[in-house]
C-alpha cells in the first residue's frame, strides 16, 4: 500500500490532523525544491509497482539467489531508464528507491568519477561512453587483506616495461591481495585499481589504473587474474547483495595509457612526471562519495524514525491508573526524549548534507581553475561530517529498533536489515575514527597557526575569534533564552575553540608532536566531533534563517533545529562545563527548554516523518505503514516465513519424533 492512497483507513488520521503545519510545504523544504519532490515522488511509485522491484522477500533468501535477484533488479532497472529515456537524475532516485545494495553502486558511484576525476580527457573520452552504456562494468578497488586505511601502506604493484610499453601488475604478498571492493567478487568486468607505481626502479607511490579484470565474451577472469567473493556478511539480506570481492594479479599486463594520468604520467620512456597539483587530489573520489554519505545519512535515518514514530503513534501499552483507553507510547515522555531528537537528527543531516554538496561543487570548480586554497576544508568537511553523521545514523536505527520493542526485531519491521545494512557506512569510505583523527589534525594545524595571526577561514573562521571565545559567559537565564540562535551558536564555538586549545596545549606539554598526538588521541576524536557538531548546528540555524513558504513550516524546522542542539547540550553537557562554558543550571535550563520542545512537537510528529514522502515499498516496514494498520500486516507476514510452509517441520521425524517417543518411555517407567 501507497503513501495516501485511495479506499485505505487511516489509522493514523487523528495524528495527521494534530499538525500545525502544511505537510505538503514542509515535504518541499525536505526534498530542496517542488521539482525535486516530483521527480522523487514519480520514480518512487514507478518502483513500488514493478513486481521486480519487490523486496519484501528479501531476508529470506538464499545469498545465491539474493545475489541473482541483485543482477535482475540491476538488469530490470537499466531496462527501465533506457526504454523510459530517464534523465541522470531520474535513474539515480530510480536505483535509490529499488534499494538493494548491488554493483550498480560502485559502477556509477566510484568507478565512474574515479575516472571523471584522475583520468585525462582522452581517457575519458574512450572508457566514459562504455561505462555510460554498460559494455563494461567497473568497480574500485583501493582496500587489501593487509591495509585499508592507510591507503599509503598498499603493496599491489604496477611496475613500467619500457620494452612493451606496458605496466605489470602484480600482488607480491597474501596481504596484498585487494580485499572488500563492491561488485568486484562477481560482476565487474574492469577496476581503478589502486598500486605503487613503479618506473626506473624507484617506488612512486599510490596511483590509479584501469584494468579489465574479466573476458567482454563469457565473463570469466583474464589469465592472472584471481577473483571471488569475500563471504557473507553482517545479518539476513543486507549487504549480503553486494559481491564484494577479492583479487589477485600474477604479473598481468596492462598497456601503459590505462594509468589514469591526469595527476601524473609516465613517458614511453619510463619517466615519472608529476604535474603541479596536490598529490591528495588521488584521494578525491573518496571526498566525492564521502559527501554522497552525508545526504544518504539523513535518508537512512528519516526511514528509522519514520518507522519508529509512525508505529510510536499506533502502539498503545498500559493507561492511566483511573482506567480508560490505553496510552499510545508516543505519549510517554522517555519515547518522546529518545525519538525525537533522533527526527531532529534527520532533518539536520539533510541540510548539512545538502549545504555539503554545494561546498563541494564550490571546491570541484575552483580546483578546476587551479585553486586548491579549499582542498583542506573540502577533506576535513567531508571527512568529518561523513563520521559524526553515519555514527549517529547507525546507532539511531537501532535505538529505533528498542523504541518498536519486540516487534522492532523482526526482520519485517525492516529495521534489522536497515541496520545491517547501513552499519558499514562507519567503517567503509575510512574508519570513522581514522576521519575523526584527519580533522583534529586539521584543528590542531589551525590553533598553531592562530599565534602568528593568521585569519582561519570557512568553517574554521570561528576560530579567529578566540580572544572572545575563550572568555565569553553564556548568558542564558530562563529556560526560553535558549531558543537564540545566537546564544546557541556562542555556547557550541565556545565548546569547540576551547577543547581544541586545551588539547592543543596539551599536545605541546608532550616530549614530541608526535608522540603528543599520539596519547592524546581519544581527547583529539571529541575535539574533532565537537568542532563537526558546531557545522551541523550552524547549517540548520542558517536554513532556519532563510525564507521558507508554507504555514507553520518554519516554526516546526525552527523546533527541530532547538531539539537538535539543546539535545546535543544536554549528552556533552561534560563538555560544556568542564570548558566553562555554561554553569550547571544554564545546563539544567537547557534541559526544561528540550522538554518544552519535545511537548511542541508531539502533535506534529506523525505529519514530520510523512513529509519524508516515502512510500511504504522504500520504506519496507510492516511497523512503518502509512495506513498505520499494523497488526493485520504482522499477522499475514508472519506466516509467509518459509519455516510455515508446513504445519509439521523438516526435521521432525529425524530429530523431534524419536525424542518425543524417547521421553514417552521414560514416563512410563
Ligand atoms: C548513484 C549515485 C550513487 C552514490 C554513490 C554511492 C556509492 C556507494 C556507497 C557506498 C558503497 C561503499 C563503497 C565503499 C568504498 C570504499 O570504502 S573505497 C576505500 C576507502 N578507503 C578509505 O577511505 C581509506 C581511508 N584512508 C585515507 O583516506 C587516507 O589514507 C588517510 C587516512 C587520510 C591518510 O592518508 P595519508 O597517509 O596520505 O595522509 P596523511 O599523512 O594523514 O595526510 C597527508 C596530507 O593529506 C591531507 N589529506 C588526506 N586526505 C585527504 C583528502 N582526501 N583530500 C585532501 N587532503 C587530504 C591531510 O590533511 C594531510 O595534509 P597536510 O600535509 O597539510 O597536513
Ligand atoms: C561493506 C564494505 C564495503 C567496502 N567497499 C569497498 C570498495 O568498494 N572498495 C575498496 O577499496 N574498499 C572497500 N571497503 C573497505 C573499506 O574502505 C575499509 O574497510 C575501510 O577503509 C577501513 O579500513 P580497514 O578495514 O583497513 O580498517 P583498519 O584500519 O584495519 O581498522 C581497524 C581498527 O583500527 C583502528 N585504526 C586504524 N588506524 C588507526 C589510527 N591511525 N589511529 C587510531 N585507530 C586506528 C580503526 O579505528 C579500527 O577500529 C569496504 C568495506 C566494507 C565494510
Amino acid at each position: 500500500m501507497e503513501a495516501g492512497g485511495a479506499g485505505e483507513v487511516d489509522h493514523l488520521a487523528g495524528e495527521r490532523a494534530t499538525a500545525q503545519f502544511d505537510v505538503d510545504h514542509m515535504k518541499v523544504a525536505w526534498a530542496g525544491s517542488r521539482h525535486a519532490v516530483d521527480v522523487a515522488d514519480r520514480m518512487a511509485r514507478l518502483v513500488a509497482s514493478d513486481p521486480v522491484f519487490r523486496k519484501d522477500n528479501r531476508t529470506m533468501l538464499p545469498r545465491k539467489e539474493l545475489f541473482k535477484d541483485t543482477l535482475r533488479k540491476a538488469a530490470h532497472a537499466w531496462k527501465r531508464i533506457v526504454e523510459l529515456r530517464l534523465t541522470e537524475e531520474e535513474a539515480n532516485l530510480l536505483r535509490l528507491y529499488v534499494d538493494q545494495p548491488g554493483y550498480v553502486d560502485l559502477h556509477w558511484g566510484m568507478f565512474v568519477p574515479a575516472i571523471k576525476g584522475q583520468g585525462t580527457e582522452e581517457q575519458q573520452k574512450k572508457w566514459l561512453p562504455l561505462a555510460y552504456k554498460f559494455q563494461i562494468i567497473g568497480c574500485y578497488a583501493q582496500t587489501e587483506l593487509g591495509h585499508g586505511s592507510n591507503v599509503q601502506g598498499l603493496e599491489t604493484t604496477a611496475t613500467f616495461d619500457p620494452k612493451t610499453d606496458e605496466f605489470v601488475m602484480h600482488s607480491p604478498t597474501l596481504t596484498s591481495s585487494k580485499w572488500w571492493p563492491g561488485g568486484l567478487g562477481k560482476a565487474s568486468t574492469h577496476a581503478v585499481v589502486y598500486a605503487r607505481l613503479i618506473t626506473e626502479g624507484k617506488d612512486y607511490g599510490i596511483h590509479g589504473f584501469i584494468v579489465q579484470l574479466r573476458s567482454l565474451e563469457d565473463h570469466s577472469p583474464l589469465p592472472g587474474v584471481t577473483l571471488g567473493d569475500i563471504g557473507g556478511k553482517f545479518g539476513s539480506g543486507a549487504y549480503n547483495s553486494m559481491d564484494n570481492g577479492v583479487l589477485r594479479f600474477d604479473h598481468v599486463r596492462i598497456p601503459r595509457d590505462q594509468m589514469l594520468m591526469r595527476l601524473s604520467q609516465v613517458t614511453k620512456e619510463g619517466k615519472y612526471v608529476h604535474s603541479n597539483v596536490p598529490k591528495q587530489l588521488l584521494y578525491g573520489t573518496m571526498v566525492f562519495v564521502r559527501q554522497t554519505i552525508v545526504a544518504d545519512a539523513s535518508k537512512a535515518l528519516s526511514r528509522a524514525t519514520c518507522i519508529a514514530v509512525r508505529y510510536s503513534a499506533m502502539r498503545k501499552q498500559f493507561g492511566p491508573q483511573t482506567g480508560g483507553p490505553e496510552t499510545q507510547v508516543l505519549n510517554y515522555k522517555t519515547q518522546q526524549s529518545r525519538l525525537f531528537p533522533l527526527l531532529a537528527s534527520a532533518y539536520a543531516f539533510r541540510f548539512v548534507g545538502e549545504w555539503l554538496k554545494w561546498l563541494y561543487t564550490d571546491v570541484t570548480h575552483k580546483l578546476e581553475a587551479k585553486d586548491f586554497s579549499t582542498l583542506q576544508e573540502a577533506h576535513a568537511c567531508t571527512a568529518g561530517l561523513k563520521a559524526v553523521t553515519t555514527s549517529a545514523t547507525a546507532d539511531g536505527i537501532e535505538e529505533c529498533r528498542k523504541l518498536c520493542g519486540g516487534h522492532g526485531y523482526l526482520n519485517s519491521s525492516g529495521l534489522p536489515e536497515l541496520f545491517a545494512t547501513y552499519v558499514p557506512a562507519c567503517t567503509y569510505e575510512g574508519d570513522n575514527v581514522v576521519l575523526l583523527l584527519q580533522v583534529a589534525r586539521i584543528l590542531m594545524k589551525t590553533v598553531s597557526q592562530l599565534a602568528s595571526g593568521k585569519q582561519p577561514v570557512g568553517t574554521m573562521a570561528y576560530m579567529g575569534n578566540v580572544q572572545y571565545l575563550m572568555q565569553c559567559k553564556c548568558g542564558v537565564n530562563t529556560a526560553e533564552d535558549w531558543l537564540s540562535p545566537a546564544a546557541i551558536r556562542e555556547v557550541f564555538e565556545a565548546r569547540a575553540l576551547r577543547m581544541a586549545v586545551n588539547c592543543a596545549q596539551n599536545i605541546n606539554r608532550a616530549p614530541s608532536q608526535e608522540e603528543g598526538l599520539y596519547e592524546l588521541s581519544p581527547d583529539l576524536l571529541e575535539v574533532a566531533v565537537a568542532h563537526i557538531q558546531l557545522i551541523i548546528v550552524t547549517k540548520f540555524i542558517e536554513k532556519v534563517e532563510q525564507d521558507i513558504p508554507g504555514e507553520g513550516v518554519k516554526e516546526q524546522l525552527r523546533n527541530l533545529c532547538n531539539v537538535y542542539a539543546l539535545y546535543l547540550v544536554h549528552k556533552h553537557l561534560g563538555d560544556f562545563l568542564s570548558t566553562g562554558c555554561m554553569t550547571a543550571r544554564q545546563g539544567a535550563l537547557a534541559n526544561q527548554q528540550l522538554g518544552k520542545l519535545y511537548a511542541q512537537l508531539r502533535p506534529n510528529a506523525v505529519a514530520l516523518v510523512d513529509a519524508f514522502n516515502y512510500t511504504d515499498h522504500y520504506l519496507g516496514s510492516v511497523l512503518g505503514r502509512y495506513d498505520g494498520n499494523v497488526y493485520p500486516a504482522l499477522y499475514d507476514e508472519a506466516w509467509k516465513d518459509p519455516l510455515n510452509d508446513s504445519p509439521v517441520p523438516d526435521g521432525y521425524r529425524e530429530h523431534l519424533r524419536p525424542l518425543l517417543k524417547q521421553q514417552l518411555k521414560l514416563s512410563r517407567l
